[in-house]
């Protein structure tokens, strides 16, 4: 990788020795906590008050399990609880997943809790865009997006592009698989098929990740380490991370990389949009191209860095959560051949009127023909439940308050919530809620879902920021899905250790390790 020049002022002259003195001290505590976790199976259960760095130390040792800890500690304290870092850093952090609260951050006093300045920070590659912003800018910015993607040319569009994807890309690369019986990353393909998913649409352009070579995939990488990196600056205390910034070393070396190669990536992207667009008559400009194409001429949209945000951050929201999403899926199904049998006995009346086309006569469901199936939404739903890939939110508080769980909370204060512990809270989700089972979400004897509210179920967000893919991200899942499940058996590589990256997506760390059998049918 090319290394940058350090570009950045000297912002922290004076507080350097305070931060380096801090990092001095955390490195050492940080290795001996983590060779002591590493020995114990019995790690710290409640973050320890330690002198001086106070909360830091436990949070730091628990990083690379930071969903399960949280986990472990919420239920032992009434699903709510306090940490603070060193004096002077500002970490003063509420962590919660009571649906009480919740709903009162998400909604009732929901602009009481922005995302605030150092979530834009933490996110500075998509400054100033959608996921980093608040109030009335959001407002303005999400109405803008909610339109384009309601759009039904841009739907049809993403339907048909998904549908040719997994008929021409996915299913051939499946049945090479199968067929040589090589065992492969699913995670890695997913990565390789949202990238390709998520790019089309927004500038007509095919980057062909998902191929039989297996190109290299140097953009998708920086986007997981924007993730990786982000997941650290968000648990540090934002000196910290400014230091190593302003140092140039480490996580923030790699991020640099990172923004490095995505801007090279948007540019070529640019660039190759614009020879197709000219070869198809000047309709470079013109609305209903691309997703790009709505926002050229929206004078609110004319500056290049916002506009360069916004790719970023919708590469960000399309690719990441459907593809980690999909790696769960297949984990689970994986292990749970019976749910597989309800599947296929559901996609089994479609089924029948269809004639097998295409490569090694494959039958592909159409996005139309799963969009009424229940028990394949009910496994969706048990895989955000349990595996949200957007498994943390961040706020801030804007002025003091109380909590519904009585907790006080002042101004300058920083929320976590974990939703991945709320999909683990017996109750609300009964004594059997770390059971991978579908069957939870049914009701009427199996016609239809059973509804949970959003401060309950925060997959998908709840309140006036509720995600704006939803549907999108649905009708992919389900076509992917039925379309592989009903041709291949999906069969676990023993001996893997599966456990999420730490990130702020919910990634396996090691990857998912498969193989597939073509169904004899
Ligand atoms: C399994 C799939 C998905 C899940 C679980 C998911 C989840 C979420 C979550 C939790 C947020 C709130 C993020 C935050 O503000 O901190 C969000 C926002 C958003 N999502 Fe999704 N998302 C998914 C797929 C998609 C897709 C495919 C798209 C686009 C095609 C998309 C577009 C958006 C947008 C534009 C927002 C910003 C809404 C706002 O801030 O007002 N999402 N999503």
């Amino acid at each position: 990788y090319p290394t940058l020049p350090i570009t950045m002022p000297i912002l922290f002259s004076q507080e350097l020795p305070i931060y380096t003195l801090l990092v001095l001290l955390v490195l050492p505590l940080y290795y001996l906590y983590s060779r002591a976790s590493c020995r114990s199976n019995n790690p710290a259960v409640l973050p320890t008050n330690w002198p001086i760095l106070h909360m830091l130390p436990s949070l730091v040792a628990n990083l690379h399990n930071l969903h399960d800890y949280f986990t472990l500690v919420l239920a032992r304290s009434g699903h709510s609880f306090r940490a603070h870092g060193p004096p002077g850093t500002g970490m003063r952090l509420f962590v919660t997943r009571d649906p009480a609260n919740v709903r009162h951050i998400f909604t009732t006093n929901y602009t009481n809790f922005p995302k605030g300045a150092e979530f834009a920070a933490i996110f500075d590659i998509m400054s100033g865009s959608i996921f980093t912003i608040d109030g009335e800018p959001a407002r303005r910015q999400r109405t803008k997006i909610k339109s384009v993607l309601s759009s039904p040319w841009l739907v049809a569009r993403m339907e048909a592009g998904c549908r040719d994807k997994v008929e021409n890309s996915l299913l051939p690369l499946f049945t090479h698989m199968a067929s040589t019986g090589t065992p492969f990353n699913v995670q890695e393909l997913m990565s390789r098929f949202m990238f390709d998913m998520a790019t089309i649409p927004l500038f007509g352009v095919d980057p062909g990740l998902l191929s039989w070579d297996m190109p290299p995939m140097d953009a998708a990488v920086a986007m997981d380490t924007i993730m990786e990196v982000a997941f650290f600056r968000v648990m540090m205390p934002s000196s910290c991370w400014k230091l190593m910034r302003w140092l140039n070393i480490g996580t923030e070396r790699k991020l640099q990389v990172a923004h490095k190669v995505l801007g090279e990536f948007v540019r070529e992207m640019l660039e190759r949009r614009k020879i197709n667009t000219c070869r198809l008559g000047n309709a470079e400009e013109q609305e209903g191209v691309d997703i790009r194409s709505c926002f050229i001429n929206d004078p609110d949209y004319a500056d290049d860095d916002l506009a360069h945000a916004m790719i970023i951050s919708y590469m960000l929201a399309a690719r990441d959560t459907v593809g980690t999403t999909l790696t769960w899926v297949f984990y689970n199904l994986a292990k749970n051949p019976s749910i597989v049998s309800i599947i296929r006995n559901e996609l089994s009346p479609i089924a029948s009127h269809k004639v097998a086309s295409g490569a090694g006569a494959m039958l592909i469901f159409e996005p139309d023909e799963t969009k009424s199936l229940v028990y394949l939404r009910a496994v969706l739903y048990e895989t955000l439940r349990l595996y949200p890939p957007a498994p943390l939110e961040r706020k801030m508080v804007a002025g003091n308050d109380i909590m519904p769980s009585g907790h006080e909370v002042h101004t300058g204060d920083t929320i976590f919530i974990s939703l991945y512990s709320m999909g683990r809270m017996e109750g609300v989700w009964g004594n059997d809620c770390l059971d991978y089972n579908p069957d939870r979400w049914i009701v009427n004897d199996g016609n239809n879902l059973r509804y949970v509210p959003s401060h309950k179920f925060l997959a998908f967000n709840s309140g006036p920021r509720m995600c704006l893919g939803k549907d999108i991200a649905i009708m992919q899942m389900k076509t992917i899905i039925a379309s592989t499940l009903w041709n291949f058996d999906v069969q676990l590589m023993e001996g893997q250790s599966i456990q999420p990256k730490p990130s702020c997506i919910l990634e396996m760390k090691n990857g998912l390790i498969v193989k597939l059998n073509k169904r004899v049918i």
